[in-house]
């Protein structure tokens, strides 16, 4: 299979892992001497199975013919979360897309692609499933200390927050590293295609978050800048049904996005033109996933 990546066919192989396909009355019929072995000697099941069938004269073969599905890496799977799959964003990064990104995100690239802009330079978009909110959500009050919303921060460099939010840090629930690839993978390439001209490859960001709003806690933001080239703001649950009121408002431009969609992101840049505010939640919790990217 040198040719290339698109040569499908059978290719008979004197030695196979990993992916068996046998037929199963082979394995039923234990009297059978047609029934495979993976006992030779000292050697591997793997390397003995084939060698039982190479002396039998029973062939072997490789197939793409078909999608037979594909097959996870487990090495290091942890499983000490609630929703462990949330963090296989690298080892499993196939499953993990499919499960975690928005259904319509590819809909932001390409020649005919679809992004709102809301408000200047406020950019809005589909980024992640109803499930990764869910599960974020998930792990972020089975952690629970949520900061308690003062100028203190012993969580910062200088143990001081200008404006402090109620919020969990990515660190906290151990997922720092995922947030970072997420931010690459999928952040990245949508602020490479709407603000033009800026690269920085990886993306850094020490701030990366998730902030609760409610009405008894902290129900708004005073305006501030974010200590970002740009941030992204992802809602993680849904106005009018979860909670009401809520929005984030850009001062300079009179402008305020509150009609917030579930698993769609905001970007926009984070000092002097985007002075911006949370607005008041009056009923229920909203939750939202921050990141400061490119401090
Ligand atoms: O409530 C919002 O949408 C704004 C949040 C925000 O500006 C921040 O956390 O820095
Ligand atoms: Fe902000």
């Amino acid at each position: 299979m040198t040719e290339g990546a698109c040569d499908r066919g059978v290719w008979n192989v004197p030695y196979i892992s990993m992916v068996y396909l046998i037929n199963g009355t082979l394995l039923r019929d234990m009297d059978s001497e047609n029934l495979p072995s993976f006992i030779s000697g000292m050697m591997d099941p793997d390397m003995a199975f084939c060698k039982n069938l190479r002396d039998k004269g029973i062939f072997m073969f490789v197939t793409n013919m078909d999608h037979y599905g594909h097959l996870l890496n487990m090495d290091n799977y942890d499983t000490s979360h609630i929703h462990n799959d949330l963090y296989e964003i690298y080892n499993n990064q196939l499953d993990w897309e499919k499960r975690y990104i928005h259904e319509n995100y590819t809909k932001s690239f390409g020649p005919d692609r679809q992004m709102e802009e809301p408000c200047p330079d406020v950019f809005w978009f589909p980024l992640v499933s109803t499930t990764f909110c869910d599960h974020l959500i998930g792990e972020m009050e089975n952690f629970g200390r949520w900061s308690d919303g003062t100028n203190s921060d012993n969580r910062l460099a200088g143990g001081y927050e200008n404006v402090p939010t109620r919020d969990i840090h990515m660190n906290q629930i151990g997922m720092e590293p995922q947030w970072l690839y997420f931010l690459r993978e999928y952040i990245r390439p949508v602020q490479e295609s709407i603000f033009l001209g800026y690269f920085h490859d990886p993306p850094t960001a020490v701030m990366n978050f998730v902030v609760r709003y409610r009405p008894d806690e902290q129900p708004s933001l005073r305006p501030h800048h974010d200590s970002s080239t740009y941030t992204i703001n992802i809602a993680l649950n849904r106005k009018g049904i979860d909670y009401e009121g809520g929005g984030c408002r850009f001062i300079r431009y009179n402008c305020s996005v509150t009609d917030l969609r579930h698993g769609w992101s905001l970007i926009h840049p984070g000092r002097l033109t985007h002075y911006h505010e949370g607005l008041t939640v009056t009923n229920g919790t909203r939750y939202i996933a921050i990141s400061f990217v490119d401090p």
